[in-house]
């Protein structure tokens, strides 16, 4: 029936109160010749059904349970037992005797025939009146258990009544059939809408009416189907499409799942994504938690202890179209725990595919509490009572049993309906809503940098209503926190506070130092532009204008460059302890959780010095903003109360990011893109409904609508800088730095040739350059087994060479390893153009090794000679002397064991230590750090940290990957991280 149809039924339909209540998977609810017309709609005979009519067809159809209850009330009502013959119970046949009867009336009409014939009518007589005994019972039992059904007229009188009931509760939008819905109807309406419309219940063949559900304000709904199939598919797109034309503008949020199509069920409301309305559907298990812990969030009562629930002025709908595959059973619990609390605190799910199928007995799903249900038939649906009330109205004893009739679904709305309706409600709500990014900033016409920092920074982060909302970096608010799921605007909420501090501070007041850990790219539009991402610091790149207030940049950064940058932070709050700087630092990390992702010592460290910078920095003008998305690190950070948490009293949370506040502060729940939470309490809530004057709701803008605004703006900023500005230091996580043009040698050289490795990862950026010099064990050795070491090796000896005036040097190349050889030639015939080359073997080798200098001996694969074929004495003597007559061993080492091995055979006695840092272990190569007999400067690349350790006899931090080497320098005993120059194969290979 339609929507609140219990009003209606409990009068006009029949009462089938008798027959059990209809299991809704089971048979149609109707009998043959009361079924739709529809072909492929299976038809039931009589005396097969088992389930009553919605009303009386034309041949009055009776349930075949009827009969059999007639004949039982005609034993109880006193028919003897022993009278009863064979087919006493039948209907009478079309004569209207029985079998017996007719048989009689075959025989000869003799006198004893006559006296049998007279003994036959009597029994005739007898069954005839049983019979007509049975019917008058039956009759009565008729009466007494249900009414005389209606007949055809009545049906359609009925279904004519609640077709005008169903306009009634399902007015305009949320019961118009969408094929033929206007282009012009208006959209939005006074309230959430609290009935809608699913499809068509066709009782007879020409009896219809829309099938109406309750559903905000009441329940949920659920199909045993998930969104693979057609029906569902058109079911979840009309209800969906229906309810958000109806609902008042904003008022109705809608998160969606699906997994089974990868979010295809909701592709035609991606103009709603767009505009913020609506986040883009998640698609597996990750994203379902996420949805189901705002979802949590939403229904979760302020105060737990006394279970009242919160009331949001706006309705959360939470729509399913299908689940992850094996969505685990406590997932499952937590919907079937959502669908019990939701109603009440404005949450209400639309489930496709529930119950889902069970992985174990112990697994299967009840019904979704305070659910319509429908269960897919070929081609109808059956439609089940809706929550708290009763379609059939059987009676205040019995369940209920239904819609008896069935339903045909409503099918996907038009796609160009559904488009003309998303594209209007975000119109719509952009032009209610968006601001724009100069809305956020000083009158351009009051000119740039006219605010003081002496006393702190301050911008306009978004509006609440029409009121700009200014949040600051001072004593009392000297941190912020902002969090929110992947897309929802942490990059733009961020790109405006920058440009909005950077209009109003000098770059003389103000620094920035700018690190993003993720694969975003965050900070990239605000730097210089060079494709390979580093930059000389000498601001000359007219690429792209850069912001001249920020100093370094990490765009993809690795955890140890935000880890040095904190460490730089550190060291300048010791610096301004004793010498005050009125230029404030403020200095954001995106997405921080990555930073503190591992339990390592990056870590531990990382933790302390946040607690330390943001400490200290409060008072000495050092402010942090740290974003990111939602985190389990951040619950246990919480959880455990650290210290560093407590610094940060600014919250922001945006959509998804409610775990920056308290979890009993739900604020932030169900919050669309483009508003934000700001919080300057820590976080903290306050009571319901109460003015809260340490929170307010922001809606701020895009700063990217508008690129030619931004870039204007940009140009306009980098045109002002003073005199002098350097560009920012940029690391580029994903890149291999360049190796820097070898300038031609000075004529008259100053200082050591330096070998130049990479890029250090540090702040600020410094090159990874080893000194050749003439003191001993000035050499070089690269470690690890791959292509990489080799063309770190290949790309650094030709450095080197350039350094040198064409001649003034001479080079011994070995390769050890047939793998090396091509490149070994490669790198002879480069070099023969500028200096006296010589190619050789092991025994080569070996003899070039009281090489008169200057000059160099390259070793590929080092560890590819025999054992013994490099004498022990004369590379003891090579590594020892070889540097003060300007020889120096530059090798590589595919394995370490070997190197070890061969260091350890020519290391001489250690000497008395003269103040050098003693190993904490003990060296496998057998050498200290005074040793001269050795190899100062290694590189490793792709060598576990255990095997590092072992060889410098001391716990190492380190993590092998990609593009990243590790440098020790045995006289500092210091390792730094270093990401290793392109070489030309490399580069090319790329
Ligand atoms: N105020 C806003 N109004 C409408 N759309 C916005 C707004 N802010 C951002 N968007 C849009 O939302 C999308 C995601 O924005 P953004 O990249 O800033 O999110 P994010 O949280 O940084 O994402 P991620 O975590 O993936 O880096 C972008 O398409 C952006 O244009």
């Amino acid at each position: 029936m339609a929507a609140n149809s219990s009003l209606v039924t409990k009068r006009e339909q029949p009462v089938v109160s008798t027959v059990p209540p209809r299991p809704l998977r089971h048979g149609p609810p109707w009998p043959s010749g009361c079924a739709p017309s529809r072909s492929a709609v299976p038809t039931t005979s009589c005396a097969t059904s088992s389930w009553p009519t919605i009303a009386a067809g034309p041949r009055r159809c009776r349930p075949a349970g009827i009969p059999s209850g007639v004949q039982d009330e005609a034993t109880r009502s006193g028919a003897p037992q022993q009278d009863r013959e064979p087919g006493a119970g039948r209907r009478p046949g079309p004569t209207g005797g029985g079998v017996g009867a007719v048989e009689t009336w075959r025989g000869p009409t003799s006198p004893a025939a006559t006296v049998r014939w007279r003994a036959a009518a009597g029994t005739a007589a007898a069954l005839h009146r049983r019979a007509a005994a049975t019917i008058a019972a039956a009759g009565g039992v008729l009466d007494a258990i249900r009414p005389i059904p209606a007949d055809q007229r009545e049906q359609h009188e009925l279904a004519e009544r609640l077709r005008a009931a169903a306009s009634l509760l399902a007015p305009g939008w949320l019961g118009a059939p969408l094929d033929a819905q206007s282009q012009d109807a208006p959209l939005g309406g006074p309230d959430v809408p609290a009935f809608v419309r699913i499809g068509i219940a066709q009782p007879l063949d020409d009896a219809r009416f829309p099938a109406v559900i309750p559903l905000l304000g009441t329940g949920h709904l659920t199909v045993d189907a998930d969104s693979r199939d057609p029906r569902v598919a058109g079911l979840l797109r009309s209800v969906l499409l229906r309810l958000l034309a109806a609902a008042p503008a904003g008022s109705l949020l809608v998160r969606g799942i699906d997994t089974a199509t990868a979010g295809q069920l909701f592709a035609p409301f991606a103009p709603l994504a767009d505009a913020g309305l609506m986040p883009p559907p998640v698609t597996d298990r990750t994203g379902l938690r996420a949805v189901l812990a705002e979802a949590e969030q939403w229904v979760r009562p302020t105060r737990p202890a006394t279970a009242r629930y919160n009331r949001h002025d706006r309705t959360l709908l939470v729509v399913i179209g299908s689940l992850p595959e094996l969505t685990e059973p406590a997932d499952l619990a937590r919907i079937g725990a959502l669908a019990r609390e939701g109603p009440e605190a404005g949450l209400h799910l639309l489930v496709a595919g529930w119950p889902p199928p069970p992985l174990t007995a112990q697994t299967s799903q009840a019904p979704l509490a305070r659910s319509t249900m429908i269960s897919l038939r070929n081609p109808y649906a059956l439609v089940g009572d809706p929550p708290g009330a009763s379609f059939g109205s059987p009676g205040p004893q019995l369940p209920g049993t239904g819609l008896n009739a069935p339903v045909f679904l409503d099918e996907s709305p038009p796609t160009p309906l559904l488009d003309r309706v998303c594209r209007d409600l975000a119109a719509r709500f952009h032009a209610d809503y968006r601001r724009t990014l100069d809305e956020l900033l000083p009158d351009p016409s009051d000119g740039l940098w006219t605010e003081s920092a002496a006393k702190g920074l301050s911008t306009t982060v978004g509006h609440a209503g029409e009121r700009p909302v200014s949040l600051g970096f001072d004593e009392r608010t000297p941190h912020w926190l902002v969090g929110g799921r992947a897309g929802a605007g942490k990059s733009a909420f961020l790109i405006n506070v920058l440009y909005g501090l950077c209009t109003r501070y000098h770059p003389d007041e103000l620094a920035l130092y700018l690190v993003d850990f993720a694969d975003g790219t965050a900070f990239t539009e605000i730097v210089p532009e060079r494709a390979d991402g580093f930059l000389p610091e000498d601001g000359a790149d007219p690429g792209r204008p850069w912001l001249p207030h920020v100093r370094a940049v990490g765009v993809q950064a690795d955890r140890e460059y935000g880890l040095a940058l904190l460490r730089e932070l550190d060291t300048e709050l010791d610096r301004r302890s004793t010498e005050p700087d009125r230029r404030r630092i403020l200095c954001v990390l995106d997405e921080f959780p990555t930073l503190l992702a591992e339990d390592d010592a990056v870590t531990a460290e990382a933790l302390r010095r946040l607690e330390s910078v943001a400490r200290r920095g409060r008072s000495a003008g050092v402010h942090l903003i740290l974003t990111g998305r939602p985190t389990p690190a951040l619950a246990a950070l919480r959880a455990r109360r650290d210290p560093f948490l407590a610094q940060f009293p600014v919250r922001v949370a945006l959509p998804g990011g409610a775990d920056v506040l308290e979890p009993t502060n739900d604020a932030a729940a169900g919050l669309p893109l483009g508003t934000a939470v700001v919080n300057t309490a820590g976080g903290l809530g306050g009571p319901r409904g109460a003015t809260r004057g340490h929170e307010r709701m922001v809606r701020f803008p895009d700063p990217h609508t508008d690129a030619d605004a931004l870039a204007v703006l940009r140009h306009r900023l980098w045109a002002d800088r003073p005199a002098g500005s350097t560009g920012p230091a940029v690391f580029t996580g994903y890149l291999a730095p360049p190796r820097p043009d070898a300038s031609e040698p000075a004529a008259e050289p100053t200082g050591p040739v330096v070998a130049l490795l990479g890029q250090v990862v540090e702040v600020p950026l410094r090159p990874a350059a080893v000194p050749l010099d003439p003191s001993p064990g000035r050499h070089l050795a690269v470690l690890g087994p791959g292509p990489a070491a080799e063309d770190v090796l290949d790309g650094l000896v030709r450095s080197l060479a350039a350094q040198h005036a064409p001649g003034d040097v001479r080079f011994v190349v070995a390769s050890l390893v047939d793998e090396a050889d091509p490149t070994a030639a490669a790198l002879c015939a480069e070099i023969a153009r500028r200096h006296p080359v010589e190619q050789v073997d092991t025994a080569g080798l070996a003899g070039a090794l009281d090489l008169a200098g200057p000059g160099y001996l390259v070793v590929f694969g080092m560890d590819g000679a025999a054992p013994g074929a490099v004498p022990a004495e004369g590379l003891r003597a090579l590594l020892r002397d070889g540097p003060a007559r300007g020889v120096h061993l530059i090798s590589w080492w595919r394995g370490v064991r070997r190197f070890a091995d061969q260091l350890a055979a020519v290391a001489e006695p250690e000497p008395a230590t003269g103040g050098a840092p003693e190993p904490d272990g003990e060296r496998s190569d057998g050498t200290g750090p005074g040793n001269p007999a050795t190899i100062d400067h290694l590189l490793f690349l792709d060598v576990p940290e255990p095997e590092v350790a072992r060889l410098l006899g001391r716990a190492v931090r380190w993590r092998p990957r990609p593009g990243r080497a590790l440098l020790y320098d045995r006289r500092t005993d210091r390792t730094s991280l270093v990401v290793p120059y392109a070489t030309p194969t490399a580069a090319n290979a790329r």
